[in-house]
């Protein structure tokens, strides 16, 4: 049975020989090397020290495409024409399914036709050796973002490679991306993952680590997010990681969101041991955006001006393209520069908001109750306590393609936007809290002279694409 134990230098060797040998050379990923490539970049291309010294909202995109000289003119445009404060690598599916061999076919067709035949950057096929240019000949941090649940083979290539922050975990890159492995298994293997960030930071060089909060982009309760992401930096944190980024997707009610990113700092700052430097992430709208460019810079608008009141140390920004897929270099830049004007109008103004208060606190006590249970689960292991609590239903989310978590729980908003639960499975939340959820469920229902339904969570899922936020009948 999984535990929540540090991984001996031992174990860790063992994986990285037994990852490596195909696709890597064993020799590729030594950490002499990779330490030595990590000392040479300057201050400013230090992920951990620029996130943490930061004293403005840093925006950050995503972007990935197959080639390395497009990448790093992708990368470049976004950090001169938009201004990224930080920059990415999105890793292409293939890859985030181990699937090389296809990453690689699509790589070759990228170079034969001159275009982009993958949704990103296939970082392993490129090598260590294609990683470091990348990080060599851009200007600022650059973070390896991805949906892996077998992240192993990627976090050594990418670590070595000179990349100082990686994104996701066990459940956030297991529950919303895959039905193809159980919680235990995603769990051990980002068990290395986070012990390999570890034995950098112990090396001198400090690791970000970034849990995935958005999940499934739909819907998702502020108090169910924070609590996974929170479990996710714990296990981190007994590998040895000293650096993580709690992450949060926006879900469009202000009061609400800016009472989830307070909660998510706060529950972090309390449970994540005092040797951890906890920073925050506010993802804008995850969901379905309006094919509408002008709609959608007004959903981005709308996130940045979220992002101007909360203040998270970082913001991921999204593009007027969302809708249609990979966005441009250019579109990707408008979406950050959209960003950057409302961050710029709303900094020097004091603004508050009505409610926030009472609904960090609904959120924060949420977040304990489902931590209190999962501890409990595993007599106080959270890993074998994780695995347990979402095999009883006790942790669920929303509409999973993993049937590692039970999709019991249904959301809806109420009638403000918030969102709130209509079902709550078997979800260990107060009788107190249900009644709130209830209550302003009801209010909506009211309201709108209907009665509470699923057709109601349908009309929310495709209100923001259909250019509101509430999915009101007719
Ligand atoms: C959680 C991931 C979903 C988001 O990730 C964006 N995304 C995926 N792949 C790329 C890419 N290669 N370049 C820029 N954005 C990308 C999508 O648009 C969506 O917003």
């Amino acid at each position: 049975m999984i535990e929540d134990k540090r991984l001996t230098d031992t174990e860790l060797e063992a994986i990285t020989d037994r990852i490596t040998g195909d696709w890597v050379s064993r020799a590729a990923v030594d950490f002499a090397d990779a330490v030595a490539f990590h000392e040479s970049l300057p201050p400013h291309k230090r992920f951990a020290a620029v996130l943490e010294n930061a004293e403005a909202v840093l925006c950050q995109p995503r972007a990935g495409v197959p080639r390395l000289d497009e990448h790093v003119e992708l990368l470049q445009h976004l950090d001169e024409e938009g201004g990224a404060d930080l920059l990415p690598t999105t890793i292409d599916s293939y890859t985030r399914d181990n699937a090389y061999e296809k990453a690689a076919e699509g790589l070759a067709r990228s170079r034969e036709t001159d275009s982009s035949e993958l949704n990103g950057f296939p970082a392993v096929n490129h090598g260590v050796e294609g990683c470091r240019e990348v990080v060599r000949r851009v200007d600022a941090p650059v973070q390896v973002r991805h949906g892996t649940p077998d992240a192993r083979l990627l976090a050594a290539v990418t670590l070595a490679g000179g990349f100082q922050s990686f994104e996701g975990g066990p459940i956030t890159y297991n529950l919303p991306y895959t039905s193809a492995y159980d919680l235990e298994t995603t769990i051990e293997y980002w068990q290395y993952v986070d012990r390999l960030c570890g034995a950098y930071t112990e090396r001198g060089v400090t690791i970000n680590r970034e849990p995935f909060g958005p999940l499934t982009g739909t819907l998702v309760p502020p108090s169910i997010a924070i609590a996974i992401v929170t479990i996710e930096g714990l296990l981190a944190a007994t590998q040895g990681v000293r650096s993580v980024t709690l992450g949060y997707g926006q879900v469009g009610n202000l009061v609400q969101d800016v009472a989830a990113v307070r909660a998510m700092a706060a529950i972090g700052a309390e449970y994540l041991p005092d040797s951890v430097t906890v920073t925050t992430v506010l993802h804008q709208w995850m969901g379905g955006f309006p094919r509408d460019e002008a709609r959608a810079h007004g959903v981005i608008g709308l996130a940045g001006a979220t992002a101007a009141l909360v203040e998270p140390t970082k913001v991921i920004t999204k593009s007027p393209q969302e809708a249609v897929g990979v966005p441009t270099a250019e579109s990707n830049a408008a979406g950050l520069r959209t960003t950057d004007q409302v961050l710029r109008m709303l900094d020097e103004q004091s603004i508050t908001l009505d409610g926030v208060d009472r609904e960090q606190a609904l959120i924060e006590r949420s977040v304990r109750s489902l931590l209190d249970a999962v501890y409990e689960a595993g007599d106080g292991d959270i890993a074998r306590g994780t695995v347990r609590a979402f095999d009883a239903g006790t942790l669920d989310i929303p509409f999973p393609p993993s049937d590692a978590a039970a999709g019991d729980v249904l959301p809806a908003r109420d009638d403000d936007g918030r969102v709130r639960l209509l079902k709550f499975g078997a979800v260990a939340l107060d009788d107190e809290t249900k009644r709130i959820h209830r209550a302003r469920l009801d209010r909506r229902a009211d309201t709108e002279g209907r009665e509470l339904s699923f057709r109601m969570v349908a009309d929310d899922v495709s209100a923001v694409s259909d250019g509101r936020l509430i999915g009101r009948p007719g």
